[in-house]
Order: structure tokens, then sequence, then C-alpha cells
């Protein structure tokens, strides 16, 4: 398991990452954390931090013998790479990995488990996502519709996604020799050629991403009967 966690919140604002901020009696990252710490089919958890993160040492799953701690990167895409270098001497290259966003604290058990079961017969790996709903607009200045996109082949990819540890090493590798701005995991793997494959799951399992996603995140634990992380 890897928990890319050393981003800073821009878009949310405010002094605290979100991934500390409070939700339903727990930090965001501990609601992440307690979703996998204790799965029977998970053996770890690689968590990337911010080399300035002081928050950490306040989670719960700090001192947690199934989590450790791996620095974080420019990108995304940079903290996943250091977090799969620490895993890398206590794993084979052919185990699986789950990479799952820190800011996703509604994640599922249903839909985790229901990736699991697909990477039984999915050899190149798999992703969490949703079909799009809505109608999505095209605009180049930000102000005037250019285009509708059509939709019917759309996904919003979410997480966890899952690949095998040396696959998902090598194909960011490559993404970021070719210089490629990767925003998730999958689109390293796609670079390869390869198609992964995708596992419908449910909408609430929503990236707090701007503020008024943490009052809906408190919503979906609440309506999840979530205890606190
Ligand atoms: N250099 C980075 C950037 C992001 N993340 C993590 O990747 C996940 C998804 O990223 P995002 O929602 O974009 O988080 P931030 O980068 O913090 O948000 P923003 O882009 O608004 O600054 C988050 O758990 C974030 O902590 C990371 O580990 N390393
Ligand atoms: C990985 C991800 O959550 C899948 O939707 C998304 O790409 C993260 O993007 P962000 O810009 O780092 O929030």
């Amino acid at each position: 398991m890897v928990i890319p966690a050393a981003g800073v919140g821009r878009r949310f604002g405010g002094n605290t990452p979100k991934q500390y901020l409070e939700l339903a009696g727990a930090m965001v990252i501990d609601q992440v954390l307690g979703q996998f710490v204790e799965h029977d089919a998970i053996s770890g958890c690689v968590v990337a931090l911010s080399a300035d993160d002081g928050y950490w040492p306040d989670s719960r799953y700090a001192q947690h013998p199934r989590v450790q701690r791996a620095p974080g990167g420019r990108e995304r895409c940079h903290s996943v790479a250091n977090a799969l270098a620490a895993l890398t001497p206590l794993a084979d290259d052919t185990d699986w990995v789950l990479v799952h966003d820190a800011a996703r604290p509604c994640l599922r058990r249903q839909d985790l488990d229901a990736l699991l079961e697909v990477l039984r017969d999915e050899p190149v790996g798999a992703l969490l996502a949703v079909p799009v709903h809505d109608t999505v607009k095209r605009s180049r200045d930000g102000r005037h519709v250019e285009g509708t996109v059509p939709r019917a082949a759309l996904w919003r990819a979410y997480t966890p996604q899952a690949f095998r540890l040396g696959l998902l090493r090598d194909a960011l590798r490559e993404a970021d020799r070719r210089q490629q701005a990767v925003t998730d995991d999958a689109s390293a793997v796609e670079l390869l050629g390869l198609q992964p494959r995708l596992v419908e799951g449910h909408g609430d399992n929503i990236k707090i991403t701007r503020p008024e996603d943490l009052p809906l995140a408190r919503f979906f634990l609440e309506q999840q009967g979530r205890p606190c992380g």
C-alpha cells in the first residue's frame, strides 16, 4: 500500500494540509489508513510525506509497525516513485501495490475488496473509477464553451490504483524520462501501451480537493456509518 500524502492542498487553502484536517473524529489521513492497516490482504503501508511535515507525529498510525514513511516528491508521481523505492527492498517486483490518495477518506471496504478481487485475473492492474454522469464542456479560455466532449466513453479515475511493483516503478520512471506529467498512476502504465482494468466504484470515494469537499466527506462517512478512523 502506498499513500501519497506530501501535498500542501493549494486548492483547499488554509494553513493545515487537508490530509491533516479533522474529519468525523480523526484526521483525514487516519480515516484513510484505518481502511488499510488492519486489512488482512494488505501487508503494510508506505506513506510519502513532505520534508517539512510537522503533523505526521500526531497520527495514530505514526508508530504503527505496519506503517513506514518515505520522502514526498515535487509532484504526486514523484512521491509515489519514492514510496516504491522504499518498498523495493521489502517486496518482490511481482507483488501488487495499491496507491491511494491520503485525501480520499471515503473509500468503501466493498470497493476496495472488489478491486482486490479483479486483480486475481487482471495481469496489468486495475483502478477504481466512476462513469462520467455530467455533460462535459471544453474551454480553452475558461470562460466560454468551445465544445462538448462526448461522455459515453469517459470515466473519472479514482484510487486505489493497483499495479505490480516492478511495472509501476518502471512506468513512472519512463514517464519521468519522457517528461510526461502524469496525474495518476494508471497514466504511466498507459504510456507503456498497456490497458489497466476499470473497476466501477461508488461516487462517494471523493478526493478532498476544495473546501466544500470536507463537509461532503463528513456526510458520506456518516452515511456509511463509519466510526472515527
Ligand atoms: N507532491 C505531491 C502532491 C500531492 N501528493 C498527494 O497526492 C494526493 C492527491 O493530490 P492532490 O489532491 O492534488 O493534493 P495536493 O497536491 O495537496 O492539492 P493541491 O494540488 O490543491 O495543492 C494527496 O493525498 C496529496 O497529499 C503527494 O503525495 N505529493
Ligand atoms: C490520482 C487521482 O486522485 C485520480 O483521480 C488524481 O489524478 C489526483 O490528481 P491531483 O491533481 O493530484 O489531485
